[in-house]
């Protein structure tokens, strides 16, 4: 079967993904069926021959998802690449914020087959085109730097495995010719033009506005990822310099630290006590209260502020 995309692409493809994963590590695709996962199947396929491995989850929260895992593993044989069907395994499907626990569980399920088969690492499809909605719809929620930097192409998805994301500077349009070319019928996932998702209303903005270039709003979410990345570089000796422990809690240097890292710090603070780290708008009223000397409660723990921050767990109320 002659699928392979055009040797520009795969060359584009490979330089990629050797600079995310050894060229010699075999990896696993994650295909869900759609254009932009049969895309990456492809060209996955031609860069790295024999050293890819497919698996599709079938979360068996849609009629049409058995034969969606089926029609991908149907290809797959074709294209003589390995491939699994992962089955979620409800104790209870999810009735409220579904899709934020179906991708939960289908990263578990990929990790789980990459451990078994000895992958290196999984790759994702996410794009271009991705990265600028997402850009977009954290934009209109207010979020900081972490959240407008959007995917990394490269994360632990556990200790053995990582996760990595070869398109993230693909358009795609470019994926969904590749798999034109190909001469495959992609699946077309409904939830994705379910304007009840914030994605798929931004999605649909940015295709009508033409004079917005998503691989532009891409390339500046990629910049502030490296801003990110750099403020965690320096937030390490911070925390291990100005944070410490004390009778019954932990003590918190804040002093002449720009508000960002002693954002970090505060948060890193709440990691070394356990605690879950609290909603965005929380943290910052939080934040002024200690800059304000003002002591307050937020996650089960007490906050004193001052020239030293004071981190404790609250006392148990009296009823
Ligand atoms: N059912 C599936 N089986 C295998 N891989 C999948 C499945 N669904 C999604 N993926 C993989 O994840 C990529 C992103 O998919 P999608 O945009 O639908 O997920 P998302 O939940 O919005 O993204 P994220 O996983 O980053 O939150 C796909 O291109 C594909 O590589």
């Amino acid at each position: 079967m002659d699928s392979a995309p055009q040797p520009s692409a795969i060359e584009r493809f490979a330089a990629g993904l050797d600079s995310l994963v050894a060229p010699a590590s075999r990896i696993g695709v994650a295909v869900s069926g759609g254009p932009d996962s049969l895309a990456l199947l492809l060209l996955a396929a031609a860069a790295r021959p024999g050293k890819v491995a497919a698996a599709t989850v079938d979360h068996g929260l849609r009629p049409e998802s058995v034969e969606e895992a089926a029609m991908v593993a149907e290809l797959c044989e074709r294209l003589g690449i390995p491939h699994a069907t992962l089955n979620a395994d409800w104790t209870r499907a999810p009735t409220s914020n579904q899709q934020a626990v179906a991708r939960a569980m289908r990263y578990r399920l990929l990790d789980q087959w990459a451990r078994w088969d000895g992958l290196a690492a999984i790759a994702t499809a996410h794009h271009a085109d991705d990265q600028a909605e997402t850009l977009l719809m954290r934009l209109a929620r207010g979020s900081g730097v972490r959240g407008l930097g959007g995917s990394r192409a490269s994360r632990s998805l556990s200790e053995e495995v990582l996760l990595v994301r070869p398109l993230l500077e693909w358009r795609k349009a470019e994926l969904v010719t590749i798999v034109a070319r190909a001469g495959i019928a992609a699946f077309d996932d409904p939830s994705n033009h379910d304007p009840r998702h914030d994605r798929s209303r931004f999605r649909v903005l940015l295709a009508a506005a033409d004079w917005i270039d998503p691989a532009r709003i891409s390339a500046s979410a990629s910049a502030l990822r490296d801003a990110d990345e750099a403020l965690d570089w320096a937030l390490a000796p911070l925390i291990a310099s100005r944070i410490s422990p004390c009778e019954g809690g932990i003590l918190v240097e804040p002093t002449d630290l720009p508000r960002e890292l002693q954002r970090r710090l505060l948060l890193a603070a709440f990691g070394e006590l356990g605690v879950s780290a609290p909603r965005g708008p929380e943290l910052m009223r939080a934040l002024a209260a200690l800059n304000a000397g003002q002591a307050v409660t937020l996650s089960g723990l007490k906050l004193e502020g001052g020239p030293q921050w004071r981190l404790s767990p609250e006392p148990p109320r009296r009823h």
